[in-house]
């Protein structure tokens, strides 16, 4: 068991996620998140991380969404982390298994959101085809109507999802192209082995 590999690995990307923050990053929780359908398509898109520690790496969503609709029939991620503005370029890669976190988790989280991005989550059937941006906003007026005077309450398809990591690997830009990899990976016991990649 070499579980201090994960913690210098989760060490690492506190460190590089402080520094990407300093820098001027402009919005460093900004992650590329891609699934895979069953039939083995990839497809990909921008979220924010909201939440990371031991157990994994967490974004908010819509369970129906495309990526949703993906990570339920297949719950593998890859997470992708570009900071140019740090040291000599850095790239973050991580991939793992997926899993939908508690509801107490995720009505905590929801319930810090701005009220208009709450009514936003009931409004929107995210990915289907919506007619025209006068469609949207009639669903939106009419959720405004439904919740007005009381709090907004977590739409039950929308929540957190966490990546479990199996794989982090560090990428570090330098000159000439001779950038350093390094990579983390976690063996079915449980245990992390780290080592070089060449660039
Ligand atoms: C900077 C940025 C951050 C975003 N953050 C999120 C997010 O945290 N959650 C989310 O569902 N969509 C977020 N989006 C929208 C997604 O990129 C995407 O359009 C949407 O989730 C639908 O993706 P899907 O059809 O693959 O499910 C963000 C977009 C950008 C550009
Ligand atoms: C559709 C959607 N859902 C969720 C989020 C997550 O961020 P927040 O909770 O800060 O709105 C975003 C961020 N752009 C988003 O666009």
């Amino acid at each position: 068991m070499t579980p201090e590999l994960l913690e210098e690995a989760l060490a690492t990307f506190a460190v590089l996620f402080d520094e990407a923050r300093a820098a001027g990053e402009p919005d460093p929780t900004a992650m590329v998140v891609a699934t895979a359908s069953l039939d083995a398509r990839p497809s990909a898109r921008t979220v924010l991380l909201k939440h990371h520690d031991a157990r994994g790496f967490v974004f908010y969503t819509h369970l129906d969404g495309r990526k949703g609709r993906d990570l339920q029939a297949n719950p593998h991620a890859a997470l992708l982390f570009h900071w140019p503005r740090v040291r000599e370029g850095v790239q973050v890669r991580i991939e793992g298994g997926v899993e939908i976190v508690s509801d107490d988790e995720a009505d905590a989280y929801f319930a810090t959101r701005p009220r208009g991005s709450q009514l936003g989550a009931w409004a929107s059937i995210q990915s289907e085809t919506l007619e025209s941006r006068e469609v949207f906003f009639e669903r939106l007026a009419h959720v405004e109507r439904e919740f007005e005077g009381r709090d907004v309450p977590r739409p039950m398809r929308w929540t957190g999802l966490r990546v479990r990591p199996e794989r982090i690997e560090f990428w570090y830009g330098a000159a000439y192209r001779l950038h350093e990899r390094w990579l983390y990976e976690g063996g079915l016991a449980g245990e992390w082995s780290k080592r070089m990649l060449y660039p």
